[in-house]
């Protein structure tokens, strides 16, 4: 499959390596504003490939998406220290406006996967300026977060974060929920496998890995600037599951009927993802905590949306 890049930053290009190490993509084509960026970023990524896939990695613009199954929307600015992800709003909308006007007319059919902050807002705002099929309109949501769960939750207990199944639910940002009741290790309810090997998930231990996963972005943009493995990873997780048509469960955000009582709202559930996009929402089971938790997140994400002018 043809993955389009657009955007060739920090978080473009993590994606772009990733996915060319990881052989998903037969051509990747990088785009940005910063034509010497992007072909920078593209020969640099290039000289990765002989060692571990045939990726062709080119720099290109717009009309080169032609064919492209997946474009990548990583366009816009980033947080500086302190700053959240909602307060990016108005600038990387102007971002997107712009970019897809350039992107549709060139691959009306493409699946469009958005890394661009907020996230799961520039997923509503694409999806409404786009008028493609929802489903076909992903965000990568809390994708990262669900990871950043999954290898605090996989520390703790001293197992693998693969064998973690916990999902973050709701805004990829400050409002988000752990979804606590649902998680499992193994096969096993976190709390009884957390006892079974002496490991005690108490209030204390909770509260620290709620605040590692939350805090993750701030944290990590304190001491380098900026955020790009983890997220870049995520992203070339979510193509491999579109390109080989697996039909992952993975928490992504699209455009969704309703969650937790809130109507129309982009937000990240666990979803089932294939070649042609998400394929089945999946609601885990809450305790009220966490649904209040998550009509709260929904409430804030469709408010912010729906003042947007398109
Ligand atoms: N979804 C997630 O989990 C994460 C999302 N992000 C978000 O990803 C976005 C990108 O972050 P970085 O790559 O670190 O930023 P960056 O500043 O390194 O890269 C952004 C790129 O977008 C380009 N650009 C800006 N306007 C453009 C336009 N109109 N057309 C084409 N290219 C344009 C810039 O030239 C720049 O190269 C940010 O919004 C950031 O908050 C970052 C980390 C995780
Ligand atoms: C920056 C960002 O959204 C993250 O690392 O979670």
């Amino acid at each position: 499959m043809k993955v389009g890049i657009v955007g060739a930053g920090m978080v473009g290009s993590s994606a772009g390596y990733a996915l060319a190490l990881m052989g998903l993509a037969s051509e990747i084509v990088l785009i940005d504003r910063n034509e010497a960026l992007a072909i920078a970023q593209a020969e640099d990524i290039a000289h990765a490939v002989p060692f571990m896939s045939s990726t062709v990695v080119n720099a290109g613009q717009y009309r080169d998406l032609e064919g492209a199954g997946v474009v990548i929307l990583a366009a816009g600015v980033s947080q500086k220290p302190g700053e959240t992800r909602l307060e990016l709003l108005e600038r990387n909308a102007a971002v997107f406006r712009a970019v897809l006007a350039e992107v549709l007319p060139v691959v009306p059919d493409a699946i469009l996967l958005i890394a661009s902050n907020p996230v799961d807002i520039m997923t509503q705002i694409t999806t409404r300026l786009s008028g493609i099929d929802p489903r076909r309109v992903i965000g990568s949501g809390t994708i990262l977060d669900t990871a950043r769960f999954r290898s605090l939750v996989g520390r703790h207990l001293g197992i693998s974060p693969q064998s973690v199944h916990a999902y973050v639910l709701g805004e990829h940002g400050d409002s988000e929920v752990l979804a606590w009741t649902s998680a499992r290790a193994g096969s096993v309810p976190l709390s009884s496998f957390a006892a079974q090997v002496g490991s005690p998930l108490t209030a204390d231990v909770r509260a620290q890995i709620d605040d590692g996963v939350r805090n993750a972005a701030y944290k990590i943009i304190n001491g380098k600037g900026s955020t790009y493995y983890g997220i870049g990873a995520g992203l070339a997780r979510i193509v491999k599951a579109i390109a080989r048509d697996q039909r992952d469960v993975l928490s992504v955000s699209i455009s969704t009927p309703e969650v937790a009582g809130v109507s129309d709202v982009a937000l990240s559930i666990p979803r089932v993802v294939g070649a042609e996009g998400v394929l089945t929402d999946l609601f885990p089971d809450f305790d009220d905590e966490e649904y209040a938790a998550l009509n709260r997140s929904a409430s804030l994400l469709k408010e912010r949306a729906d003042a947007i002018p398109l």
